[in-house]
C-alpha cells in the first residue's frame, strides 16, 4: 500500500476491507471522498451506532463535544506517513488542532495513529485518522470558482460578512497564549456553510501548518531556515514578503496571517490572489511581485466593489511586517465598513 492506491482503496485495505474504520470507539462508515490534499484523502463518514452501544462514554472527548452531528456524519481526514518526520508533522497537527475552540475554527472532533503493514516489503507504516465536522457547501475556493463560472459575484455585504469571521477565527489564535500564526490562510481552507436569511457560515481549517507566531531571527542561517520552513509550508500565492526574504536581524510576527488575509480578502473578489493577478498569463517571478508589494485590480465594471474595499486590502498588503496593522486594527476597520455596507 502507498501513494499508488487511490485514497479509497487504500483505506478499504487498511481497515478490515468493509469500508469502515474505527477512531478509538466508534464506527465509521465511509460514504464519499470529499476532497484531498499532499498525503492527505478527506472523506464524508457516517456513525455506525452498534446496539447495544459497543463501549458507551469510552471516546469521551468526542462524546462530549457539542459537534455532535444530528445525521451522524461527518468528514474525515486520513493522513499517509510516510517517515518519522511526517510523523512529527501530524502530531503537531494534532496537538495544534485541539488547542482552539472557536465557532470560526474548524475543531477536531477525535483522532487515531495507527500501525499497518504496508508496501511490497511489508514495513511497518503509520497512518493517522482526524475527525471534523462536516461542511457539505465547499470551501471559499469551490465557492468563488463556482460563482466566476456563473459570471457571478459574492455582494460586498458577504464578502464583509464572511471576512468578519475569519477575522474573529483569527483573533483567537492571535491572542492565545502564545499566539499562534496559522500561517496558511488562503480562500481554500475556509469552509462554507450557506444559511437562509444569514450570509453563510465562514470556518478556517487545516492547522498544519500553524505554529507559535513569534519568532526571534539573529543570524544568516535562522532567516535560511525560517525561509527554507515557509516553502514547504506557505502557500506561495498568500505567503508574507518576509517570508520569502527573511532579513538576518528581525523579529517575526502573527502579521505574516494578516498579509494572507489581505491576499484572501482580494481573492474572494477577483477568484485570484493578488500577485498571481499581478503576473497575469506573462508569467514572471511571484516572489518579486510579492516583495515589491505589486498589486493591480481588474479592469472593467464588474465587479463593482467599492474602492474602500481595495484600500482595505492595500492596507493589509504593508510589506514591512512591523508596521502591517494587528487583527485588532482590521476589525475594527471591517466593522466600519459593515455598517457603511450591509444593508
Ligand atoms: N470538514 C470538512 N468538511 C468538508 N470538506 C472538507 C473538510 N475538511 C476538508 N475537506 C475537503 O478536503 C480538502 C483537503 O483538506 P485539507 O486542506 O485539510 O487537506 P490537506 O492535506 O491539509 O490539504 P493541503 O495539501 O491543501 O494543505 C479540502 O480542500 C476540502 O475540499
Amino acid at each position: 500500500m502507498g501513494c499508488s492506491f487511490s485514497g479509497l482503496n487504500a483505506l478499504y485495505d487498511a481497515v478490515n476491507g468493509g469500508g469502515e474504520v474505527w477512531i478509538n470507539d466508534n464506527r465509521f462508515r465511509i460514504v464519499r471522498q470529499l476532497g484531498e490534499g499532499g498525503f492527505a484523502y478527506v472523506f464524508l463518514v457516517k456513525e455506525v451506532i452498534s446496539d447495544p452501544p459497543s463501549n458507551p462514554g469510552v471516546s469521551k472527548k468526542f462524546k462530549d463535544s457539542s459537534h455532535i452531528s444530528d445525521d451522524g456524519t461527518y468528514a474525515m481526514k486520513k493522513v499517509l506517513i510516510q517517515n518519522s518526520e511526517q510523523l512529527e508533522l501530524v502530531k503537531e497537527e494534532i496537538r495544534v488542532s485541539s488547542l482552539f475552540i472557536h465557532l470560526n475554527l474548524l475543531p477536531l472532533l477525535d483522532h487515531a495513529i495507527i500501525a499497518v503493514k504496508a508496501g511490497p516489503d511489508q514495513s511497518w507504516k503509520h497512518e493517522a485518522y482526524l475527525l471534523f465536522p462536516v461542511h457539505l457547501d465547499g470551501t471559499l475556493l469551490d465557492n468563488a470558482a463556482a460563482m466566476t463560472a456563473k459570471k457571478e459575484f459574492f455582494s460586498t455585504s458577504d464578502i464583509l460578512q464572511i471576512f468578519r469571521q475569519l477575522c474573529a477565527g483569527l483573533k483567537h489564535m492571535h491572542t492565545f497564549d502564545p499566539p499562534y500564526a496559522h500561517n496558511d490562510v488562503k480562500p481554500g481552507n475556509v469552509l462554507l456553510t450557506h444559511r437562509k436569511g444569514q450570509p453563510p457560515l465562514a470556518v478556517l481549517m487545516d492547522f498544519g501548518s500553524t505554529r507559535p507566531a513569534r519568532r526571534q531571527i539573529r543570524s544568516r542561517s535562522e532567516a535560511l531556515q525560517l525561509q527554507e520552513w515557509a516553502a514547504e509550508h506557505v502557500s506561495a500565492p498568500f505567503r508574507a514578503p518576509e517570508l520569502w526574504d527573511c532579513p538576518s536581524q528581525c523579529d517575526i510576527d502573527e502579521r505574516t496571517d494578516i498579509w494572507s488575509l489581505g491576499c484572501t480578502l482580494y481573492a474572494i473578489m477577483y477568484g485570484v490572489s493578488p500577485f498571481e493577478y499581478a503576473l497575469g498569463e506573462s508569467g514572471g517571478s511571484l516572489q518579486l511581485a510579492i516583495v515589491n508589494a505589486q498589486i493591480k485590480w481588474p479592469a472593467g465594471p464588474k465587479p463593482p466593489y467599492p474602492e474602500a474595499l481595495h484600500q482595505f486590502v492595500t492596507w493589509m498588503l504593508q510589506p514591512q511586517g512591523t508596521v502591517r496593522p494587528r487583527i485588532d486594527d482590521i476589525i475594527i476597520h471591517v466593522d466600519k465598513l459593515i455598517s457603511k455596507f450591509s444593508h
